[in-house]
């Protein structure tokens, strides 16, 4: 069976519900096993063993979060050459901007010669002050939507061995 892995990190829940509905929604897919991992517990070894994979981050300080950047850091190199060709999808959520960290993110996965099979979304939580970026997100409808349109697609491309 093939395996859908989907890496996040979220400090204030944004992120997370982004996550949540790809993978909720690549769980509509009965031949994929979907599994959802937060970035610190994801390793080599998790990666080598998923055919395709959906990354999602928070933009913090213009760059992709930290805690997601050493999971790229401590998979790179280990996974150079090994993971060519796999499908992948990305997802920003951002106060206000996010393209650094699709940039970046999106680097990376060139680095690693995955094949982006969808443009990267930026979902905008419109934080502007302290209080508001500290504040718990609560993700639109409609961009959770777009979120599991993602996963869905992820899912069903390599149930059906498209990519
Ligand atoms: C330390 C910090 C730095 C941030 N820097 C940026 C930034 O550079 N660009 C941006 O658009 N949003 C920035 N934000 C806002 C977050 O991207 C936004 O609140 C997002 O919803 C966080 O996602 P999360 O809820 O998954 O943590 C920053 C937030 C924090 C806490």
């Amino acid at each position: 069976m093939k395996k859908l892995l989907i890496v996040y990190h979220s400090y204030t829940g944004g992120t997370r519900q982004m996550a949540e509905a790809a993978a909720t929604a690549a769980r509509g897919e009965q031949d994929v096993k979907t599994v959802l991992m937060r970035a610190e517990d994801c390793g080599p070894s998790d990666m080598l063993a998923a055919d395709g994979y959906i990354f999602a981050t928070p933009e913090n300080l213009a760059a992709i979060a930290g805690v997601m950047k050493a999971f790229f850091d401590r998979c790179y190199y280990p996974l150079l050459g090994e993971i060519e060709g796999r499908p992948y999808a990305a997802m920003i959520c951002a106060g206000s901007d996010g393209e650094n960290a699709r940039n970046q993110l999106e680097r990376i996965a060139t680095g690693w010669r995955l094949k982006k099979i969808i443009d990267t979304p930026i979902i905008c939580t419109h934080g502007q002050t302290e209080e508001a970026i500290l504040a718990p997100k609560t993700i639109r409808e409609t961009d959770k939507a777009q979120c599991g349109e993602i996963g869905a697609t992820l899912a069903a491309g390599l149930a059906m061995g498209v990519f």
